[in-house]
This record gives structure tokens, sequence and C-alpha cells, in this order.
């Protein structure tokens, strides 16, 4: 384990433009669609971190051409998937979900393993629906194997998708090219993290595929071809969040160049959020400023649809004013790590007050103090670490590059955000 990284605390109020890469979400369903189209497309603004590489590999490990250079990634033509081939999911839920519903059109046995953590994630619900429609799966979690004939019958299945929803998003993604096309129901407790289901229906619409969302918890696919496009990549909005977190605990101001008008990402919910805890936010013609107020505003919020924005909302919680209860997002255990679990054992750490509780955690306002902040290997822990440490000196995070799963230039980023500040 390299030495803790020791969060630069903030000479004052922080003032920084900063420009953020590209979404993981976006990057990983454009590629996974340029795979299943068979034909020539382009990403540009790809995201360079561990998620997409992870992504590359997996479908070049099963015959797709795939050229990255920088940001941009060019999928080639091919002409079908082909085992024997082993698939590294490393930690990233958009691979070990997105990439065996199209796996399984393969001919060959595809074997899928990941890191420790990623064979405790939850994968048995989109394994036993991909069996529901005519694949053969070996296995409940990774490790795992498909044994695929080259095509699958598809059809309608029913699954439990309140673990998460790239359940469904996996399955959507791949649907088209079943031979009957597929139907998912979903049937259990709320499906979390709705946003990233309509951002996948979005991405398919776009590539030209027949999706009818038109009924709650019910997604149809017509089967059919997938068309390639040239994928223009938003900025990753969730990544953007520890940032903008940086002027709301410092009563600073940065700027995020590139902000969508319009998006299905989760992160877009930040305007929001800051806005609540105090925060005054403006966005015009794509430019996001968020100026902090001089103390923040506990908050109670159902964070059940923007989930992965939780780690920089408790962080920002341990730092306001007063109570804050964040709930909706007991789907967090399964996450990298149990963020749950992670977050109320950090902030205590540090001196804070935090409790895990049914469906998510409840945080009181306290003095905080130095101490090590502990990663699990969770990007997103890592930069809720960042974020106290600007403000309560003596912070230090046990492993910051795990924030290259989605954000390889963090520490240097932050670095230069701070830079500007002085
Ligand atoms: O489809 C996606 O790209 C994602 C969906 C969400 O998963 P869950 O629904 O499991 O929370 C989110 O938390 C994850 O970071 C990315
Ligand atoms: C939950 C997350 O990632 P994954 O795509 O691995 O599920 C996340 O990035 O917050």
């Amino acid at each position: 384990m390299p030495q803790p990284w020791s969060a630069p605390v903030a000479p004052g109020p922080i003032s920084a433009t900063v420009t953020i890469p590209g979404s993981k979400s976006i990057t990983n369903r454009a590629l996974v669609l340029a795979a299943l189209s068979g034909r020539a497309s382009t990403v540009t603004g790809a995201l360079t971190g561990r998620d997409a590489d992870m992504m590359t590999g997996a479908l070049r490990a099963i015959g797709v051409p795939v050229e990255v250079d920088g940001t941009t990634i060019v999928v080639g033509a091919h002409d079908g998937f082909h085992g024997p081939a082993e698939i590294d999911c490393g930690l990233a839920g958009t691979v070990m979900r997105f990439v065996p519903p199209a796996a399984v059109l393969a001919d060959g046995k595809i074997r899928f393993d990941g890191d420790p953590r990623a064979r405790e994630r939850p994968m048995g619900t989109i394994l036993e629906a991909l069996r529901g429609l005519g694949a053969v799966v070996e296995g409940d979690a990774l490790p795992f194997t498909l044994v695929g004939t080259g095509g699958v019958t598809g059809g309608t299945v029913t699954i439990d998708a309140s673990g998460s929803s790239q359940f469904v998003s996996g399955l959507l993604l791949s649907g088209a090219r079943y031979d009957k096309g597929l139907t998912v129901h979903h049937s259990g407790k709320p499906v979390p993290s709705m946003p990233h289901i309509e951002m996948t229906v979005e991405m398919l619409r776009t590539a030209g595929v027949t999706v009818d969302d038109g009924e709650p918890n019910t997604w149809r696919i017509e089967p059919g071809t997938v068309n390639a496009v040239d994928w223009v990549i938003e900025p990753d909005l969730s990544n953007a969040t520890p940032f903008l977190a940086a002027a709301a605990v410092t009563g600073g101001e940065v700027t995020v160049t590139g902000w969508p008008s319009s998006t299905t990402q989760p992160g877009d919910a930040i305007r929001e959020i800051l806005a609540q805890m105090g925060a005054e936010v403006t966005l015009v013609d794509g430019t996001l400023t968020v100026r902090g107020p001089s103390k923040l505003s506990g908050v109670d919020i159902d964070m059940r649809d923007v989930g992965e924005l939780t780690p920089t909302v408790a962080a920002l919680c341990a730092l306001a004013d007063g109570p804050s209860v964040l709930r909706g997002i007991a789907h967090l255990r399964g996450h990298e790590t149990d963020r749950l679990a992670a977050l109320t054992a950090e902030i205590t750490a540090v001196g804070g007050d935090a409790t895990e509780t049914e469906d998510g955690i409840a945080i009181r306002p306290t003095a905080l103090h130095g101490g090590l902040w502990r990663a699990y290997a969770d990007h997103r822990m890592a930069t809720a670490g960042a974020i106290v440490g600007l403000v309560v000196p003596g912070v230090s995070v046990d492993d910051i590059a795990t924030t290259a799963k989605t954000l390889p230039d963090f520490p240097a980023m932050w670095a230069r955000m701070l830079d500007e500040a002085r």
C-alpha cells in the first residue's frame, strides 16, 4: 500500500475553473452499443480511467477491435463476438452488468472475474435473467462462465432490480440483438438510480433501437439492429461534485465548464442539493458556478435516484451546521464497498457523528479533527476524504490512487484547483 495522501487544506476560499473528463456511465454504454452495432464508430471525449480500460479490454477479449488514442476510442467493425475468452471486470459495475448480456451472443465459453470485492457485488439477478432468456450461465456471482452458442432466444423476464439499476440497463443494452427482443419487468422494492435507466433508454433510441418504457417498471426492446453512432461524451457530472463541494465548504467559487443543458446524468442533481445546503448555484450557457455560503445547512434528502452522489453529499453533511439524513440508498451496501458502513466509519474516525440507518445515513454536526480516512478501494470514498480534508487539517486518505477508477488525474486536478486559489 502506498503512503497515505495528505489531503491539502484550502488556504482560504477556493476560486477555480475546472474541466471534468468524460462520463463513465455514458462512455461504457457507448462502447457496448458500438460493439453491438458490429460496425465502425468513434467515441470522443471518453473516460480514460480504469472502468473504461476494463470495458475496452472486455470487448477486445471477445473479438471487437478497439483502439484508444487519449480520449478518442475507435471501435472497429467485426463479424460477431467470439470465445473462448477471459474477461477481467476490475471493480466496474458497468462491465460486470453490461458485458455479460452482450457476451451471451458469442460462440464459445467466456469466463468473467474481477477484483476480490467485485466477487461480492450482486450479480445473481442478472445472471438468472440471462438463463431465463435462453443463455447457459455457470455460476451466480463473479467468477462465472457463459457458454455461448452464437445467439439467444430472448423474450420476457421478471426481475427484482431493487439492488441495482444496472441489472435493467445491462439487459436493455443488448436486448435488440436477441431473437425475440426483450421485455423486462421489475417486481420488488423501487429500482434505484432511475436516471441511469433513462440514460440507457435515450442512448438506445439514439442508436435506432425501439424502446417502449411507457408502463412503469416495464421496458420492451424490439428485436433489430443497433446502428453505429459516433458518440460524443458529456463530462462526468458525478465526478464534478467534489470540485463543486470544494466551493461549498470553503465559501469559495468553483466553475465547471461544459455542463450540459439537458442530461440524464444523476450528477446534475448536485445543483439542487448544493442550493438546498445554502450555496448559490448558477448555470449560464453551459458554465456552472457554485458559490459557497458562510455556513452549510444540513439536509434531509431521498437519494435513491442519485445514490452515486452520496459520498460527496455525506462529506458536505459532515461539515454542515445542522443535522442531515440521506435516505433511500440501502443498495449502496453493494457498491464498490458498503458505502453506508464506510461513510459512517470514516466520518466517525475524524470526530464526526454519523450513524447508519436501515436505508441510509444520519449525520449530526460536530467539530472534526484530523485522522486517516480509508478509501476501501472506492474512488468516491477517496474524494469524500479530500473534501473533508480541505477544511479539517491533518486528514490523510490511505489510497488516493483508487480515484483512477473514473478520474485518473484526481490528485493533480485537486492540486491545480488549490493552486488557482492562492
Ligand atoms: O448505469 C450506470 O452507469 C450506473 C448506475 C448506478 O448503479 P446502481 O443502480 O447500482 O446504484 C450508479 O450508482 C453507478 O455508478 C453507475
Ligand atoms: C457505484 C459506482 O460504480 P459502478 O459502476 O462500479 O457500480 C459509482 O461509480 O459510484
